[in-house]
């Protein structure tokens, strides 16, 4: 199997924590972690299956594309890259009962990101067993990525992740 590059931000949180059973669900030889805060274009290039890991902190956030977080450098690299060679698969980490009416908003709209650039987008997944209001994150029924909540549903991370990454073998 080609290795996968997982890239992840920000570091030492949730989606890190996430980041890591990923890797381990696929076996940590076959997966590079590779933090935003150090990636580069070239590790884009170097890479046929990619999956981001990214955590929504609010729209406004969002809206000044992350200039204060860990994506602040490579969100620009990843808006401008054409992934038409790349199968790519992303979760996020999100607040169910916050922020019901935004939940997992980042993850969305990284996936529209990637749509609009010409990737091939995997691992979409089912609303069903997920409790919130909207997302940008749905499409057509479907979650474009994988949500997970750490805040108020920890105790299902392991057992999405490792459905999710069963899937996501048979997808890449
Ligand atoms: C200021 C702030 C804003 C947030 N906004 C959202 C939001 O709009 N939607 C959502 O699903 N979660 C939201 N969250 C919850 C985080 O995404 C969640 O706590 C996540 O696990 C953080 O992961 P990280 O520590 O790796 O960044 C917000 C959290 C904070 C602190």
């Amino acid at each position: 199997m080609d290795k996968i590059a997982l890239f992840f931000g920000p570091l030492n949180g949730s989606v890190h924590h996430a980041a890591k059973i990923v890797a381990q669900e696929f076996g940590e030889e076959n997966i590079d972690l590779i933090p935003v805060s150090q990636a580069s274009i070239n590790d884009l290039n170097k890479y046929g299956k990619i999956i981001f890991g990214i955590s929504t902190v609010g729209k406004d956030t969002w809206d000044q594309e992350f200039t204060n977080t860990d994506w602040a450098e490579f969100f620009p690299v990843v808006r401008d890259f054409d992934f038409s060679t790349k199968k790519v698969a992303l979760f996020g980490l999100g607040d169910h009962i916050t922020y019901a009416y935004h939940f997992v908003d980042s993850m969305g709209l990284l996936a529209k990101i990637i749509l609009k650039n010409k990737g091939t987008l995997i691992g979409k997944t089912s609303p069903e067993g997920y409790n919130f209001q909207d997302s940008e994150a749905l499409k057509d029924g479907l979650f474009l990525g994988l949500p997970l909540d750490e805040d108020y549903e920890k105790d299902l991370t392991p057992e999405r992740v490792k459905a999710w990454v069963a899937q996501l073998k048979s997808e890449f």
